[in-house]
């Protein structure tokens, strides 16, 4: 599925609003380009510090130790392997660093972006954003940056490799290219937690999709692709409960914003004026009922997403915030649960048409136990809050993530634990996943052989 973006930059400060720029509807290109030098790692080096969660991590330390032999790291320490992916602002190449053991190499990563051609393209924008963001991640369903470098006019970042592909193809291996409830519900809440974490650094992801949905050697997820990206403040805000009877959560939940009161200052992870939020003890905590910390109020009217996901509030450009992650959430849950998106047309218009106007339908899933009855039921419920029209009634649209963890149908997971827990698939033993991505293709001398920086990056 194809994204559609139209806009270049919107740096959004929460409760501020942007008007729609002239640029037009964009889609996927590709073109050869050549590249010549390498040069300096941009990496800070105190970044390590950065990773408290990635900082044992083999694959971290040994970029950690060749920036401290090297001095630097650039792309003449990348052994490129093969291409794994490209899409619209670049290339994805699976790479080792040289001179590492074959047997038990580390491998990452490299999304190498073509700076002029981007430029060319009114694109360089996106690319920033993308950089800017995974500066800042640190999170177990989220991608790690290693290094970043730039080449000629080529930008170069190194990231966490993921053998295990997408979920859409995942998904179009199941039987009837359909995950069960419960491999949906595991992906459904790993993917929740990420984009909870984004919405806590003041990210509103915006392309939710299975495509972006990358699965690691160990089974676990991790989102990518952030160029499309909302950059906003967060303005924390604790919420007092006060039962609702027209809410849209359910009779056991709490919705109400009616006594929401700010925390100063505004937190965010890139605006310069940024300070640290004060810190809240316990005591506070247990004094109020809800802290919400997601970028509710964040305003953008860029056209960005991919059409069979985009939320109401996008097409119709009133103006969207947070709450479209949780429309794309619904329609990525769909999607997993039905093997189809909800409101597909025969065509791109038909189907924003659709998203607009058409009523929800959840298709009975086949199940054979009354457990599985029941939590179709859940499941069903989920999305039809999810999937509502107006982003003020969505779950999720005034209290962000924690409604959703609330809901039945994620009664059980263990949030905090969910990482521990085994996956519904596990890419296979290392062999096998070398066999995938073509290591062991190369031939002895293939691999010894000095890296030769190509005439040509392969963009098609
Ligand atoms: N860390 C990774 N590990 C393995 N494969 C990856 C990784 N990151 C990206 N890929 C592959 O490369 C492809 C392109 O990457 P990505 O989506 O980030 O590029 P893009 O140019 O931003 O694409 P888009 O057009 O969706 O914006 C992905 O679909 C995925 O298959």
């Amino acid at each position: 599925m194809a994204t559609v973006a139209r806009d270049e930059s919107d740096y959004d400060s929460s409760c501020s609003s942007i008007t729609v720029p002239s640029s037009t509807l964009s889609f996927g290109g590709s073109r050869r380009t050549s590249v010549s030098s390498s040069v300096a790692d941009t990496t800070h080096s105190s970044s390590l510090s950065l990773k408290p969660h990635k900082a044992h991590h083999a694959a971290w330390e040994a970029v950690a130790r060749l920036r401290c032999e090297a001095g630097r790291v650039g792309l003449d320490h990348f052994r490129i392997i093969r291409r794994v992916g490209s899409g619209d602002i670049g290339n994805v190449y699976l790479c080792q660093i040289r001179g590492r053991s074959v047997a038990e190499p580390c491998l990452y990563a490299m999304k190498v972006v073509d700076r002029e051609a981007l430029a060319a393209r009114k694109k360089l924008q996106r690319a920033e954003t993308e950089r800017e963001i995974l500066g800042v991640l640190d999170h177990p369903f989220l991608p790690t940056l290693y290094a970043q470098f730039e080449a000629s006019h080529y930008s170069c970042l190194v990231m966490e490799f993921c053998s295990g592909g997408d979920l859409l193809t995942a998904r179009q291996r199941q039987p009837s290219r359909r995950f069960s409830i419960s491999s949906a519900k595991f992906y459904a809440a790993e993917t929740l937690l990420a984009l909870e974490y984004l919405h806590m650094m003041g990210i509103v992801y915006r392309d939710l999709k299975p495509e972006n949905v990358l699965v690691r050697e160990d089974g676990h997820i991790m989102l990518s692709d952030f160029d499309l990206s909302l950059k906003c403040d967060v303005v924390p805000k604790l919420i007092r409960r006060k039962p609702d009877p027209e809410s849209n959560c359910n009779k056991n939940q709490t919705c109400s914003t009616t006594c929401a009161l700010p925390i100063q200052p505004v937190l965010s992870c890139f605006s310069a004026s940024a300070k640290r939020t004060k810190a809240i003890t316990p005591t506070t905590i247990q004094d109020i009922d809800e802290l919400v910390a997601e970028p509710i109020n964040a305003r953008s009217k860029s056209f960005v997403g991919t059409h069979e996901y985009l939320a109401p509030e996008v097409i119709s450009g009133q103006g969207h915030g947070s709450a479209v992650d949780w429309w794309t959430f619904g329609v990525f849950l769909y999607e997993l649960l039905y093997g189809i998106t909800p409101f597909k047309g025969e065509n791109n218009e038909k189907t924003l048409i659709n998203i607009l106007k058409q009523p929800l339908s959840l298709p009975r899933i086949g199940v054979s136990t009354t457990k599985e009855y029941e939590e179709m039921v859940k499941v069903q419920d989920l999305i039809s809050r999810l999937l509502v029209k107006n982003p003020k009634r969505r779950i999720g649209g005034c209290k962000g993530s924690v409604e959703i963890k609330r809901h039945e149908f994620f009664k059980g997971v263990n949030w905090a634990l969910i990482r521990s827990v085994r996956p519904p698939e596990v890419p296979s033993d290392l062999n096998k996943i070398r066999s995938r991505v073509g290591l062991t293709k190369l031939s002895k001398k293939e691999r010894d052989a000095p890296y030769q920086i190509p005439l040509h990056f392969d963009y098609f």
